[in-house]
């Protein structure tokens, strides 16, 4: 074929070049297209998400050593609901709010996986639990979790937490000062002590495997999240006490097998429980027994007594609410009788909407995260839509999406009545994400309501509270995070 003349004459001049100008300029056309390219990927309506640029490698560490709650303020001011952040050799992408949220909750683990994301717990629980395992493995050591959580179940463990809780007050005097995060700390190992681990724990091993299980908390460390066997000293105790956990279980287990003995308890439903589609059918081994109620501990434990604890500050500093849950407790009295029921507690709604009020206000986790196994789209509320790749850890926030306006109105303030009809703000989807939400919303929900209402309703029917600090901040130093130190006085009156 033939050229138009103008152009024969301009391929005679291209071709006449020396070979360096033509490699120039074929970089600079190649440049061109690039920038062009860039420009016209990030027109389309399907693209990453903004990455928030630093300093390479380390930007993203400084980032979050600033503060995450620094971190997710900065990036939703700047970004929006989603936005990316690299930390290190990863790419952290933060999906923050309602509108952007449901795959993340809702997707399975072969597009959104915990383990990648979660396995630095694999030294504190120990091998072939949890994170260690295929998720096939998992979901049925969780089904076997979720048998000890009926509702029979529960209703066994009701009288126990009141036991201990009962107990516990009874040592208080008549008027006196304490923090509440030490107090509940205090209780509520023991009640998941006897509810969880078992009645010889709770009746003869109790101040020997609390020390163990400290040691498990205290190697539990920031580092511990990127680095978990780093050796420090924290994780060499860590490691000791894992063992030396493993070897008393092992004792009550194997005493427990051979006499037939049966208990009301958590370590009985995993004494009990065979695999059903995994594994050949076989009953846990003591390793895997031991690691999953040091799993079900760690889950539930310092989440518990934390959010007891903020469900106290805010009723002694909300005397209104107090005076509410109050009056609702004398109500229950004279229906039911002083016993503390299942069924009791059950009726408690006003106590109940001041709990998952705390709860709103200062969820204990901070971030809870996925690995993208898959690439997935998502939408802003604004319309924007992006694809996160496959390779990113994804994190949602449910401290930061429960203050935001568009979840909960009025959001900083300590309103319990926003759960009651008709306003039910709680029942927007993906708004309220204390417990997680979808496919791995937590399974231990209704145990923590019922234990932080039967000590509620000890305390409300025996005391009066008075915060002699204003409402704390909340403590993001921590891994699980709780309030910063506030004294209360405590004064004992009967309803
Ligand atoms: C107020 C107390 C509690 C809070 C705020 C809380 C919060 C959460 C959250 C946010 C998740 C979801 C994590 C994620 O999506 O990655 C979760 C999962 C879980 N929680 Fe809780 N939790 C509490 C009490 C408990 C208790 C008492 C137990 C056990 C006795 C427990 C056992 C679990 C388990 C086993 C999971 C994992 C579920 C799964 O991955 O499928 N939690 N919890």
């Amino acid at each position: 074929m033939d050229l138009p003349p103008e152009l024969a004459v301009l391929a005679d001049k291209v071709l006449s070049l020396s070979p360096v100008v033509l490699v120039a300029l074929g970089s600079a056309v190649l440049i061109l297209a690039l920038a062009v390219g860039r420009v016209l990927f990030n027109l389309l309506p399907s693209k990453r998400p903004p990455v928030w640029e630093g300093l390479p490698f380390i930007g993203g560490l400084l980032k979050f050593t600033g503060g995450p709650w620094k971190l997710l303020e900065n990036g939703y001011a700047k970004f929006g609901e989603c936005f990316t952040v690299p930390v290190a050799h990863r790419r952290v992408t933060f999906l923050i709010g309602p509108e952007v949220s449901p795959h993340f909750f809702k997707a399975g683990d072969d597009e959104m996986s915990q383990s990648e994301v979660y396995d630095f717990n694999i030294p504190t629980f120990g091998r072939g639990v949890v994170f260690d395992v295929e998720q096939k493995v998992r979901t049925e050591q969780f089904r076997m979790f979720t048998e000890a959580l009926t509702k029979n179940r529960l209703k066994s463990y009701v009288p126990h937490f009141n036991k201990e809780a009962e107990e516990y007050f009874a040592k208080w005097g008549e008027t006196g000062v304490v923090d509440f995060k030490d107090e509940f700390s205090k209780l509520i190992t023991l009640t998941a002590a006897r509810t969880l681990l078992g009645r010889e724990v709770r009746e003869q091993l109790f101040d020997e495997v609390a020390d163990l299980l400290h040691g498990l908390d205290e190697g539990m460390v920031p580092l511990s999240v990127f680095f978990p066997y780093a050796p420090i000293p924290v994780h060499f105790k860590r490691d000791r006490c894992r063992k030396d956990l493993a070897a008393i279980f092992a004792k009550i287990i194997r005493a427990r097998r051979e006499s037939g003995r049966r208990e009301e308890d958590v370590l009985q439903q995993f004494i009990d429980a065979r695999y059903q589609n995994v594994n050949g059918g076989r009953a846990l081994t003591e390793e895997e027994i031991t690691g999953l109620l040091i799993a079900v501990l760690f889950a539930g434990q310092h989440t518990s007594s934390i959010t007891t604890s903020w469900t106290g500050i805010f009723m002694a500093a909300n005397k209104e609410h107090y005076n509410k849950a109050a009056e609702e407790q004398q109500d229950i009295i004279r229906k039911f009788g002083n016993e503390l029921s299942f069924e009791t507690l059950s009726e408690m709604e006003v106590l109940h909407r001041n709990i998952t009020e705390a709860l709103r206000m200062h969820p204990p986790l901070l971030l809870v995260m996925r690995y993208a196994k898959k690439p997935f789209s998502v939408t802003t509320s604004t319309g924007k839509s992006y694809v996160i790749p496959k390779g990113d850890v994804v994190a949602a926030s449910p401290n930061f999406s429960h203050m935001l306006p568009q979840c909960f109105n009025n959001p900083k303030a300590y309103d319990p009545d926003r759960f009651a009809p008709p306003r039910e703000e709680q029942n927007k989807p993906y708004a309220f994400i204390g417990f997680g939400a979808g496919r791995h919303a937590c399974i231990g929900q209704n145990f923590a309501y019922l234990q932080i209402k039967s000590i509620w309703s000890v305390l409300l029917r025996n005391f009066e509270f008075e915060l002699l600090d204003p409402v704390p901040e909340a403590d993001y130093e921590s891994m699980v995070i709780g309030p910063k130190p506030c004294r209360v006085r405590y004064t004992r009156r009967k309803l």
